[in-house]
Order: C-alpha cells, then structure tokens, then sequence
C-alpha cells in the first residue's frame, strides 16, 4: 500500500554563536513532541529557497531569510513518505521566536545527538558533527610535514583522513597532534584490529575501503562516524544497509591520482547521493571551494588530496 507523499523544506540555522536554532513540534502533529529544524511543506510551483522563506516568516517571524543546500534525505514513515530538504540559513532580518505557540530554543552541536528528533533527521544530525572538507593525507607526505600541516590546519572546516597510518608506529604522536589542535580524523579499516586502534587513539571517523566494504557484513564495531568508499549504485546500496554513516562518492571529476578512472561528473554522482540516509562526501578532482557546487548535488561535503593541505 502506498502512503501519501509530501516534500518538506527545514532550515539549520547558526547563530552567531554557533548555536543551532531548533522548534519543537507541537504534539496532536505527525512527529509531534520531537525536537524539529523549522519548516515545512513545499506548496506546488514554489522554490525550495522561497518555501523556506515563507516557512520561517510564518512560524519564526525570521523576514527576508536566504538559504543554501545542506543535504536531502528521502524517508519512509509507517504513515507518510517525506523527501526533506535541509538547508543551511545564512542571512535573515529579525530575532527568531515561536510565533505558532510552540517551543524554540537554540542548542550546541555537541548537544544534538542527545535530543528526541523524528527518526529521518538521524543522517542530518550526523552530518552537522562533520567537518565540511576532508584533507586526505598524500602516500608520499613525511610524519614531519604532515604533523606541520595538521597545526596549520583549521579545525572548523577540515577533518583529516589519515590514510596509510593506521598501522604506523607513529600513529599514537599523530592521534596526539590532531587532538591538541582539534582536528577530527579518520582511520583506515583494513583488518577488525584498525576499528579497535581508531577506538583506542580517539579517532573521529573509521573508513572502510571498497574491498573491505565488499567482505563486511555489518556495521564495524566503532563507536565514531563509519564512512565506506562508493563508486557506484551497489556499493551506495551496501553502504546504506550497513548504516553506516557517511559515504565517500568517488571519482565525481578528473583526477591526477587515479588517473585512469572514469569520472562519475556530477549528474551522477547526484543521482548515487541525493536522498540517501548518510552524509555523502564528493571526492576526485575537487578543492574546497568545490563545496556549494556539491551540495547543489547531494554531498554535504568535499573531498581531496593536494588541494585540501594548506
Ligand atoms: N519541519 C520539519 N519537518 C520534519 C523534520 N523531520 C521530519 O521528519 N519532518 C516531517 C514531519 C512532518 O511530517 C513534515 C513537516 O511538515 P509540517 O507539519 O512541519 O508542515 P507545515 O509546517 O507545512 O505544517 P502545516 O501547515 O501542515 O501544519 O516533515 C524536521 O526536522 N523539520
Ligand atoms: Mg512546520
């Protein structure tokens, strides 16, 4: 049987602080009392940015409010199947408040995996801890250059893949560096060893490489964020049953390190990442200032080697 179906417009919004601003949904609604990223319905012939803008304006009194892309999640409720587009607020005239009666108050990230949220903002949720770019350690880096570049690196908007490291009698120094400047890193998992060394250094992330994807037959024992590789329809389908929580889509353009492969481009990559329940990270020829144009396409955030260390 098929449900009704709605596509629904939700705004994260930062304060200047950096707090997020959230409502909670009155309790007779679908998904009432659960903790909700203002918004709401998308009415026919209306743009996502403009049906945001009237949501906000009607149940914030946020005026002449302008958004950007976040992430889409499309999820199935028992009752409804809803297509919810995140996006991120950047400019708005007003002070926030709830105009409909309902509670709205403003949260750390750090306190958002602890609140009551309808269960199709779990990928959301995840991916506001992420960094929005991922600087990929080079094979040919040096510990020393590499520990220089992790303290010139900004923490708030670059994470690191330590890719070749797992297994490096200078991991413990390196997991030392990135936790004296902040930086939130991943490990590669080759054996079941790397996902209890990740655990044990205070890694961020745990990627799993297509092989060991392949061979996986459920989520790795890691407390952290668990990211797979994804170069296709069957891999992003493995990845999602596995709930895992992030995808590495790859190659979307040209790139010098692998040279023979055959790029994705960007139509199809959107079509692999659009709508899945994890956060999906572009990667293959890109910068960071490639970020708007992949959130345009599904990924919430970018990838890469050279262009990525400062
Ligand atoms: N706004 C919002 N809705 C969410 C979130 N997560 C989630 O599953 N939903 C679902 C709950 C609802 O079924 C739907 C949003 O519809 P809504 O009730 O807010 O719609 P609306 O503001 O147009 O309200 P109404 O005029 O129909 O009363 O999306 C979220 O984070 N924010
Ligand atoms: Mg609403």
């Amino acid at each position: 049987m098929t449900t009704p179906a709605i596509i629904v417009v939700a705004a994260i919004i930062r304060g200047k602080d950096g707090r997020i601003c959230l409502g909670k949904r009155p309790d007779d609604k679908h998904q009432g009392g659960h903790w909700e990223f203002p918004g709401g319905k998308v009415e026919p012939g209306e743009s996502l940015a403009a049906a945001l803008a009237r949501e906000l304006h009607e149940e914030l009194a946020m005026e002449q409010s302008e958004s950007a892309p976040f992430m889409t999640i499309v999820h199935q409720y028992s009752d409804l199947h809803v297509t919810l587009h995140f996006r991120e607020v950047f400019a708005w005239q007003g002070e926030p408040h709830g105009r409909e009666g309902q509670p709205v108050a403003w949260f750390e990230n750090s306190e958002l995996p602890g609140l009551s949220f309808p269960a199709a903002n779990r990928p959301v949720v995840t991916a506001l801890t992420l960094p929005p770019s991922l600087a990929i350690a080079p094979p040919d880096q040096s510990l020393t250059s590499l520990l220089q570049a992790i303290g010139e690196l900004d923490a708030t908007q670059t994470g690191i893949y330590l890719r070749h490291w797992s297994q490096h009698e200078a991991l413990p120094e390196i997991a030392s560096c990135c936790r004296y400047h902040g930086i939130r890193f991943w490990l590669r998992m080759v054996s079941e060893e790397d996902a209890a060394i990740a655990q044990q250094e205070g890694a961020f992330g745990l990627h799993l490489p297509a092989a060991v994807l392949a061979g996986c037959d459920q989520r790795p024992d890691f407390a952290g964020v668990v990211s797979a590789a994804c170069h296709d329809r069957a891999e992003m389908e493995k990845i999602v049953s596995l709930s895992l929580d992030m995808a590495m889509v790859s190659p979307v353009e040209k790139t010098p390190s692998h040279p023979g492969a055959s790029p994705l481009g960007w139509p199809q990559a959107a079509a692999l990442m659009i709508g899945q329940p994890l956060a999906c990270f572009a990667l293959g020829g890109l910068t960071p200032d490639h970020l708007p144009l992949a959130r345009e396409h599904g990924a919430v955030g970018v990838a890469g080697i050279r262009a990525f260390w400062s």
